[in-house]
């Protein structure tokens, strides 16, 4: 049984060396695996493929020593060629997520195997059609959003034309009663938004700032993760 057999998205951690305000990126680790997030994924646009190996292998090995092997899962953005690396160096990694320029989906399958995670970003075009048209069949989960523009991913939600696209409540609904797979929703959430994200019926939230910028990412992770089980649909 692989963690994917029991895929849990609900408190979804983004990170890379870039969103920590200078700050060590282990204490933020900790302190999540230690609030209980069920993913984290390590994204930098900045790093080499030796230091996403490295931060991948900190991650790993902090989610070991917390014993959360089986409930935390770690997943690299992007970087196929930093999980296989990684694996070979001995080191569990648990999937991937990709966006629609990214590595085909197909690729990431063949290459990681049937027990990894792999999750896809939902196009911003035509994102209803999108959700309920697109093979599901190799992906774990659609990443959506963004709920308010952010400055930690600037074309975040753009449309065609340029202009970004933020999702409403509402429209977080519809998509998790129209997706046939979980939907995990980011992209500008903060604490404020959990009650009502939480009450979408969605499948989890995902954060970089609000926790790895927080003046305090431990209590930022601690009251994020309370508020979604406190208001969680399902
Ligand atoms: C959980 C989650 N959802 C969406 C994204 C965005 O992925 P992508 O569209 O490929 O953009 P980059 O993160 O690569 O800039 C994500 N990373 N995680
Ligand atoms: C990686 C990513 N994908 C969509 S929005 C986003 C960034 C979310 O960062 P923040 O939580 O700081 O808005
Ligand atoms: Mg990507």
């Amino acid at each position: 049984m692989s963690i994917r057999d029991n895929l849990d998205i609900s408190a979804y951690l983004v990170i890379g060396p870039e969103n920590t305000k200078g700050r060590p990126i282990a204490p933020i680790l900790e302190a999540v695996v230690e609030a209980g997030y069920t993913c984290i994924q390590i994204r930098s646009k900045t790093a080499s493929a030796r230091e996403l190996i490295e931060l991948t292998c900190l991650a790993a090995d902090i989610i070991e020593k917390a014993g959360q092997s089986d409930k935390t899962a770690l997943v690299v953005n992007d970087r196929l060629d930093v999980i296989l690396a990684a694996r070979k160096d001995g080191i569990k990694v648990d999937g991937i997520h990709v966006g629609q320029s990214d590595i085909p989906v197909s690729v990431c399958r063949e290459y990681l195997g049937e027990e990894s995670i792999v999750g896809l970003s939902a196009q911003t075009n035509e994102l209803f059609d999108y959700i309920q048209t697109t093979d599901v069949s190799q992906i774990d989960y659609f990443g959506a959003g963004p709920l308010h523009e952010t400055q930690t991913k600037t074309d975040c939600g753009t449309d065609l034309d340029g202009k970004v696209i933020t999702r409403s409540f509402e429209e977080i609904s519809r998509l998790a009663d129209l997706s046939p797979i979980p939907v995990v929703v980011g992209g500008g959430v903060k604490r404020a938004d959990i009650p009502e994200l939480a009450k979408t019926g969605i499948s989890g939230f995902f954060v970089i700032s609000a926790v790895s910028e927080a003046d305090n990412p431990k209590i930022a992770a601690a009251e994020l993760i309370e508020s979604w089980k406190a208001n969680c649909k399902k």
